[in-house]
């Protein structure tokens, strides 16, 4: 049976006890339901009443100018807005297919289902091994053989075994660009997170690596729930299967229009989308 799961009831600004992110224990299947998700960075409010069903094991895309609030809402998703000084986040989510009781209030868990990956690879000065071995020993894995076993496993699922397999102790700086972000990307996966969240995770990689990024979305949205944030309409094209486009309404972000990616391009009904979507390649 699927168990709705919400995050805890928690402050996530110091100090504030106004500042929640409500626990919403509804029955929902197969999807993360944001209800009302606003944002604010001390005074001034960012995201407003973003309410947005994002199905289970499939790409969705946010979509929308630069600072209409894509990243903010990405980081109200796993609560990584709680490491911001002065961030406040109302609202809720909620993952209609994981276990309340096991993520209600530990974001470590909640952080270990819902990985993320960044704009820049953001490699550990550490050893490729050594990236990954860290992240499974910071969630208490300590069986040598099973963290052999899911790092092997790991770098195969991004394709890149078979390029380190043989410098495993170098050091992940050494890695190229969209090396380095496969290795992030195996860095969340090795952790076997159901939901992963992508703020424009080729803006800085070469067509050739943003290609393998790209498949390996695809790849990974078989069994896992990507939400992916990009200012390429490309990008949405070839792998979105469903968009929401925000924009900044009288100063703050607000959603404007969604649906599925063919429906988005092919008819969308705002004004605004239409705008914005007539730049698709
Ligand atoms: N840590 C922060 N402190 C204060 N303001 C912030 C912070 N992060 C973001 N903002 C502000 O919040 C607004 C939304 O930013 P956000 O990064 O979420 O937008 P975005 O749509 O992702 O932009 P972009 O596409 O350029 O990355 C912007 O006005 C930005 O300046």
């Amino acid at each position: 049976m699927n168990q709705s799961m919400a995050w805890a009831t928690a402050p996530t600004s110091a100090g504030s006890d106004d500042c929640t992110l409500s626990c919403t224990c509804t029955e929902a299947g197969g999807h993360i339901a944001i209800e009302n998700l606003s944002v604010s960075y001390g005074s001034q409010k960012v995201v407003e009443d973003f309410s947005l069903h994002i199905p289970r094991n499939a790409v969705t895309a946010l979509l929308g100018p630069s600072g209409c609030g894509k990243s903010s809402v990405l980081i109200g998703l796993n609560r990584l807005c709680d490491l911001i000084p002065g961030c406040c986040v109302t609202g809720s989510v909620s993952f209609s297919w994981l276990d309340n009781e096991r993520l209600r209030g530990d974001l470590i868990q909640l952080r270990r289902q819902v990985g993320m990956l960044f704009q820049r690879p953001n490699p550990f000065p550490f050893s490729i091994w050594r990236n990954l071995e860290f992240a499974l020993k910071q969630h208490g894995l300590k069986a040598k053989v099973e963290i052999a076993d899911r790092i092997e496993a790991a770098l195969k699922e991004v394709g890149l075994w078979d390029e380190v397999s043989d410098r495993l102790n170098d050091s992940a700086l050494a890695l190229s660009g969209g090396q380095q972000q496969r290795l992030c990307l195996a860095r969340a996966l090795v952790l076997d997170p159901s939901v992963i969240l992508m703020d424009e995770p080729c803006s800085a990689l070469d067509p050739i690596s943003t290609q393998k990024i790209e498949q390996l979305v695809l790849r990974l949205a078989e069994k896992r729930t990507i939400v992916l944030v990009t200012h390429s309409l490309g990008q949405a094209q070839r792998v979105a299967d469903h968009m929401a486009l925000l924009w900044k309404l009288e100063g703050v972000g607000k959603l404007v229009e969604r649906g599925t990616a063919r429906q988005m391009f092919d008819s969308p009904k705002h004004q605004l989308t239409q705008t914005y979507l007539q730049f698709a390649a």
